[in-house]
């Protein structure tokens, strides 16, 4: 028999193999952790979402037998494994193995036909020839090979000014723009001293529980994947042949006569053939460990050893309060990073990342008990530093000067007693974190103004009901992925409908939807060419989604900090990127006050232009979307408690008064002829909004007839390539190309102050039902 488990939610049966059954001859019991899981491809049907490394993975087991035993505590379940031979943990190992990957990592393989005594095949790689700004790091050819593959030719300036001090063993803090590829900056310093030390010594066997080395702690679920998945980009060999060898091809058609050169180029990278050489268990694994996705399995990946975890503090903390050795690992790491540091104070998961903190802080001699298969450790020193000691590198893209500057100064903290009161402040963890270096290297290149070079920034005033209407004026006016932060989900909610009923595609990510949704959203946002994301600020903080070309702020951000990270979520690796501030009236002292804790003036920010004759077009629309949404809400809400009430009366076997059981009360439960109108009343609603939203939106003094005619002719507009498909008769420009500078906006201001106050008063459309700001 087959026994089939539950991964997040998923089951799949299997059928045994027939020489599993026929070789069938003894069998073992096991605890569920230590089953031969072994990962399937994820159904495609299944619409599970692409792309995200341990979104949802499916494993299942083979050649296992449930037995049902009565014992005195009732009854249980057993597995019993059927082995072909009596070889116990080997034949699990061997089947555990064959191509299993979890959670980005590459798991244990089998280690059938490999000399477990020699030393891993080196790769080369010519660094100098091919990648040469990279060339003076001397990074471990695989991480070459990566970078090459990738195309990631020149290192980023932080990368560039962190990677000697971090490859010196010098503790590190590192400040940069959004963007600025700070996880590599941390990451390739990492990976390069574990594959060193992996290539020098022998394969290790997938029987040994190697003990993690190197810790990266990130405030959200989707950071610590993205980041394990980032890293893991840069271990896996296969991916990076496959694109080398295509780089070697594009380089041959496209150059042409430079053949012969780029033919040599892409042999000097020297790919082993991995394909039909025996695999061994990975040298180095990355593994995240994160909240809403399954515990079971994330300890299972612990206990077949990673080298380098990437975990959200909460449910790292609840796996260490079981797990006694990886408690002892954690004191005896080799490295440890806080990816967006003053972030994790916020998410409420600060005593957690405190206590795991704790862990790594010195020990006096007579505590010390190094774990047993603790790595023999350097004794070199460079720059004063001594190798082998915890190394613990803070980055972010937030971190003030006089904490920096508290940082250098601090004196060297003496070990901490337990009884010592938790940190409660940022600034209070970080000089409490043992760095060991005496002098941590502290490295900010930050603009002044927080922003990258590569965002255009802008603001829009408007009232708070009239958001709705210039979201979908910006969201048509300007096509592409558009990131809205709101702060809080009841807008989300709000806001989603919404958007579907104008024929917008938007999904939510927040953090009341579950962690599968959560990725599965994020998936289909990046894969959307002009696809909405409305986010909390769940989604502000790491996130490197590809191709994001607006960031909307719906609501003003409350902290300088929050508005800089979720900018970042655009303009990010030196692309262009938008960022739209929307400011409604009781939001200027919030704005003004965060444009100065960035040491900026309010009036920096350049107005986004509003045609507000095609602005009141929309609005019509808007607000019959809101009435049929009204209408919908209303009904769900009726039928459900109408269900409800029912249900519950069944449940305890009693009658309902006649007046809620029937619908005869006018007040309570309306009746079916008036559900019927109510419904026939949205289904009419929506039939005018579909009218609507097949009509052209045309600018005013444009003929559509008449393509050279009008006060704007849009003949002129076709022949520059500029013609807008959706506005008719506004040029197709990008956002930011057509912003209106903050002094002719002052200018404008004062002389069309009393023009302004009228419109105000007038107040645009009235807010329907539930349809008020969620601030
Ligand atoms: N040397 C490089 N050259 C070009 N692109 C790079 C380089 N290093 C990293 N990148 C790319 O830059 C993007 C942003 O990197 P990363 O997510 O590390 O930024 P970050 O500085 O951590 O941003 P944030 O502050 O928002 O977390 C990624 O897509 C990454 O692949």
């Amino acid at each position: 028999m087959t026994m089939t488990a539950r991964a997040a939610g998923i089951k799949r049966k299997t059928k045994p193999s027939a020489s599993s059954l026929a070789k069938r001859v003894k069998t073992k019991h096991v605890l569920t952790d230590d089953l031969p899981w072994k990962k399937v491809s994820k159904p495609r049907e299944a619409d599970l979402g692409t792309g995200m490394d341990g979104f949802l993975d499916l494993e299942e087991v083979q050649d296992v037998d449930v037995v049902f035993e009565e014992t005195e505590a009732g009854r249980v379940v057993k597995f019993k494994v059927r082995g072909e031979d009596d070889e116990g943990e080997d034949v699990l190992d061997a089947h555990v193995s064959e191509g299993e990957e979890v959670a980005g990592q590459s798991s244990a393989v089998t280690t059938e036909n490999i000399d477990l005594d020699a030393l891993p095949e080196p790769i080369k790689f010519d660094t100098k020839s091919l990648l040469p700004e990279w060339h003076s790091f001397k990074l471990h050819p695989q991480l070459a090979r990566a970078l090459y593959a990738k195309k990631l030719t020149t290192p980023t300036p932080i990368q560039a000014q962190t990677l000697p001090l971090a490859l010196k063993n010098k503790d590190v803090v590192g400040v940069a723009e959004t963007g600025s590829g700070k996880t590599l900056a941390y990451g390739l310093p990492i990976l390069h001293y574990l594959l060193t030390e992996a290539y020098s010594r022998p394969i290790p066997s997938n029987k040994t529980r190697r003990p993690v080395r190197a810790l990266v702690l990130a405030p959200t679920r989707e950071l610590a994947l993205q980041v394990s998945s980032h890293l893991n980009a840069c271990l896996s060999s296969m991916d990076v042949d496959a694109v080398e060898n295509k780089t070697g091809d594009d380089e041959v058609s496209k150059k042409g006569k430079n053949k012969g050169k780029a033919k040599a180029k892409a042999k000097a990278a020297e790919t082993p053939a991995l394909e039909n050489k025996p695999k061994h268990p990975p040298l180095v694994s990355v593994a995240a460990v994160v909240g809403g996705m399954s515990a079971q399995k994330q300890r299972r990946i612990i206990s077949r050893g990673v080298d380098v975890l990437v975990a959200t503090p909460g449910r790292l903390w609840d796996i260490l309060q079981e797990d006694d050795e990886l408690a002892t690992q954690i004191e005896f790491l080799r490295f440890l990073v806080l990816d967006e540091a003053d972030r994790m104070i916020e998410t409420g998961h600060f005593a957690e990342l405190d206590n795991i903190l704790r862990l790594t802080l010195r020990k006096s001699d007579d505590d010390v008990i190094g774990p047993e298969n603790k790595m023999d450790e350097e004794e070199d020193t460079k720059d004063g530093v001594r190798g082998g000691d915890l190394q613990t590198f803070v980055f972010s893209a937030t971190l003030s000067k006089d904490l920096q500057q508290n940082l250098k100064r601090r004196a060297r903290p003496k070990p901490r007693r337990k009884a010592d009161k938790p940190a409660s402040t940022l600034d209070d963890l970080l000089l409490r974190l043992d760095f060991r270096d005496p002098s941590p290297a502290v490295v900010d290149i930050a603009p002044a103004s927080r922003v990258p070079a590569a965002l255009t920034e802008s603001r829009v005033d408007c009232l708070a009901a009239d958001k709705d209407a210039y979201l979908y004026y910006f969201l048509l006016r300007y096509p592409g992925r558009t990131l809205v932060f709101l702060s809080a989900i009841d807008g989300i909610r709000r806001l989603l409908p919404l958007l579907a009923l104008l024929g917008v595609p938007a999904f939510p990510l927040h953090s009341q939807l579950e962690q599968r949704q959560r990725l599965k959203n994020l998936d289909r946002f990046a894969s959307t060419r002009n696809a909405v994301l409305l986010a909390t600020d769940v989604a502000a903080r790491g996130l490197d989604i590809t191709g994001v070309d607006h960031v909307v702020h719906y609501q003003a951000p409350r902290t300088a900090d929050a508005y800089v990270h979720r900018n970042g979520r655009t303009a990010r690796a030196m692309r262009r990127g938008f960022a739209l501030l929307m400011c409604a009236p009781d939001e200027r002292r919030v704005v003004r006050a965060l444009m100065r804790g960035l040491g900026r003036e309010e009036e920096e920010l350049a107005e986004m232009p509003v045609e507000l004759y095609m602005l009141d077009k929309l609005k019509a629309r808007v607000q019959l979307a809101r009435e049929i949404d009204r209408l919908q809400h209303k009904a769900k809400k009726e039928r459900h408690e109408r269900s409800w009430l029912k249900e519950a009366a069944e449940a305890m076997e009693i009658e309902l008064d006649s007046d809620l059981a029937s619908d005869s009360d006018e007040d309570k439960a309306p009746s079916k002829q008036k559900q019927k109108a109510a419904g026939a009343k949205a289904a009419a609603l929506k039939a005018q909004l579909k009218a609507m939203l097949t009509q052209p939106l045309v600018a005013r003094g444009v003929s559509t007839r008449y393509i050279t005619s009008g006060v704007r002719s849009i003949a002129d507009d076709l022949l520059a390539g500029e013609y807008h498909e959706t506005m008719v008769g506004m040029k197709k420009v990008e956002a930011g190309s057509d912003l209106v500078p903050a002094k002719a906006r002052k200018a404008k201001k004062r002389a069309t102050k009393a023009e302004e106050e009228e419109f105000e008063e007038w107040g645009g459309i009235s807010v329907g039902a539930g349809g008020s700001d969620d601030t």
